[in-house]
């Protein structure tokens, strides 16, 4: 049976033949005025757990999240309360997010911008470029190993960082070798959403010290925070927590607790 990243990567399939035809037409911006930043080195630099702050509205796997919504004010919310850098869901069939949110997004905060989606073409990439985005999520699920690589070495060539998915030990191997910025883990299984922060200590403690990794989802309080940051994360992505706040108050206070300083931990990595 297809399972929802299936369906997910037929309907990026037909995105990418529209952008293919808005190409040919040269309706496709693929050039910037802003600069890039790094988050691989905000991350790096931190003295206490980075936060990727995300911006959706909704998911396959919890519905609506968030009805009200200004992407602009949340942004820079995030900003203020010290987000590492924001990421900005894309896609719009599954996660009611578009491109446009990116670009407005990137044109109110300075701190780093990731596009969140399922990239599976260079024009995928060149949009990202376009929009203003500093960092494209590649997902080890979504393609083979080869591909990987390629999508990795493009998107650095245009000066963008790459976070790359990974959500079991098998697919390290391949994710390391496409030479990523940030290694990202998925504590939610993408096949079937089962969510476990398991998953990203597990991982973490097979890498090499040297790899600078992210945990991703499931993180849903300090608690949570300071698990993934005692596993050797330098970062963790929250989406759902910060979202079903709607008011911006309590976003920046939810924020500021999650950033746990590495001081206050046992076992660091
Ligand atoms: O809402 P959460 O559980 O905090 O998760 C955020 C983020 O990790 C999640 O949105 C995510 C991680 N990898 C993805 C790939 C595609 C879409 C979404 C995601």
């Amino acid at each position: 049976m297809a399972t929802i990243l299936d369906n997910i990567l037929e309907t990026k399939r037909q995105e990418i033949d529209q952008l293919r035809l808005a190409a040919n037409i040269g309706k496709l911006v693929r050039t910037r005025t802003t600069p890039y930043r790094s988050l691989r080195q905000r991350l790096v630099e931190r003295g206490k757990l980075g936060v990727i702050a995300e911006i959706k509205r909704k998911s396959p796997s919890k519905g609506t999240i968030q009805t009200q919504v200004d992407p602009v004010a949340r942004a820079q919310v995030y900003e203020r309360a010290g987000a590492a850098a924001i990421s900005v869901l894309t896609d719009r069939e599954y996660f009611q997010g578009t491109i446009d949110d990116l670009r407005a997004v990137r044109e109110c905060v300075a701190i780093p911008v990731l596009r969140k989606d399922f990239i599976i073409d260079e024009l995928q990439i060149d949009e990202a470029v376009g929009a203003g985005a500093d960092v494209v999520l590649l997902i080890a699920a979504a393609m083979p190993p080869a591909r990987l690589s390629e999508l990795s070495a493009y998107a650095k060539a245009q000066g963008l960082e790459v976070l790359l998915e990974v959500h079991n030990a098998d697919e390290v191997e391949a994710a390391l070798a496409a030479n990523p910025s940030i290694l990202g883990i998925n504590n939610r299984d993408l096949h079937t959403f089962e969510v476990d922060l398991g998953v990203s200590e597990a991982i973490l403690r097979e890498l090499p010290a040297d790899v600078v990794v992210i945990a991703e989802s499931g993180v849903f309080g300090p608690a949570d925070a300071s698990r993934m940051a005692a596993a050797g994360a330098r970062g963790i992505l929250v989406g759902e927590l910060l979202m079903r706040h709607a008011n911006l108050e309590d976003v920046a206070t939810c924020l500021s607790e999650l950033q746990v300083p590495y001081e206050s931990l046992g076992n660091i990595r």
